[in-house]
């Protein structure tokens, strides 16, 4: 398994946001998150990306204990992450952008990473916007900057936080066909997801997640059509 999180707890003081909580993703793998509001996902994520400590449990990447491993370390291992609210270095071009990502996760120079910089452009539809201002871009193309800059660290393992929130449904259907390339090149994904059915066109297995707890795991379609999961989705879109 690329990723193996076992028995994972955080607590705020007498709040538990993660409870006895079990996940693996295996390379190449494709798995959606979803759950309310409050329930835990992005937390989930934090404690994977290191910027939260656990206080029980164990997370594993690529056949190591990230216990004690520090962000920065998480991120040359191979774990690369986009933010439910794009934090793009906004006075920086768009290309400046990705290197930053590129030297910082793949300890390279910026001679050495450019071209993988220009065809990750290319990919995410971004080239023509290369030079831009990080701070000029659409909300579309800030979705799209945020995962360039994650593939720019070179990641196996892609955390994806809410990317198609917010989007219109054209550009949502836009934003899923570039998710589904960068899983052909091998990037295993997790993305939590509050738009199910840009989730469900992408992913091989969903995990849904109530009060930190999973309480529910399998087959996308046969998981959305479970009596339990429908009723924490009363009100959410599906
Ligand atoms: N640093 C913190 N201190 C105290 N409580 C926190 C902290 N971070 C998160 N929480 C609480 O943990 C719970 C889970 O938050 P989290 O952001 O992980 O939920 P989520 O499932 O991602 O929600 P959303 O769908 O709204 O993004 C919430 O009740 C939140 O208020």
């Amino acid at each position: 398994m690329l990723l193996e999180v076992t028995g994972l707890r955080k607590s705020f003081g007498s709040i538990v946001v993660a409870d006895a909580l079990d996940l693996v993703v295996a390379p190449g793998e494709a798995v959606g998150i979803i759950g309310p509001n409050g329930a835990g996902k992005t937390t989930l994520f934090n404690l994977i990306a290191g910027g939260l400590t656990p206080t029980a449990g164990h997370i594993r990447f690529d056949g190591r204990d990230l216990l004690g491993v520090a962000p920065p370390a998480r991120c040359r291992a191979g774990i690369g992450r986009t933010h439910q609210i794009p934090q793009p270095f906004e006075k920086l071009t768009v290309f400046e952008n990705l290197l930053v990502g590129a030297v910082y996760g793949r300890q390279k120079s910026e001679r050495e990473v450019a071209q993988a910089c220009g065809e990750i452009l290319e990919r995410l539809g971004l080239l023509r916007r290369a030079n831009a201002l990080a701070g000029s871009l659409t909300l579309l193309e800030r979705k799209r900057l945020e995962m360039a800059r994650a593939l720019a660290t070179a990641p196996k393992l892609l955390l994806l936080d809410e990317i198609a929130g917010g989007l219109t449904e054209g550009e949502c259907g836009e934003l899923v066909a570039t998710i589904r390339e960068i899983r052909k090149t091998g990037v295993a994904i997790l993305w939590i997801e509050h738009v199910v059915h840009a989730l469900l066109a992408v992913i091989d297995r969903l995990v849904v997640l109530n009060f930190g707890r999973k309480i529910a795991e399998g087959e996308p379609k046969a998981v959305m059509q479970r009596p339990d999961v429908h009723q924490i989705y009363i009100g959410i879109e599906a």
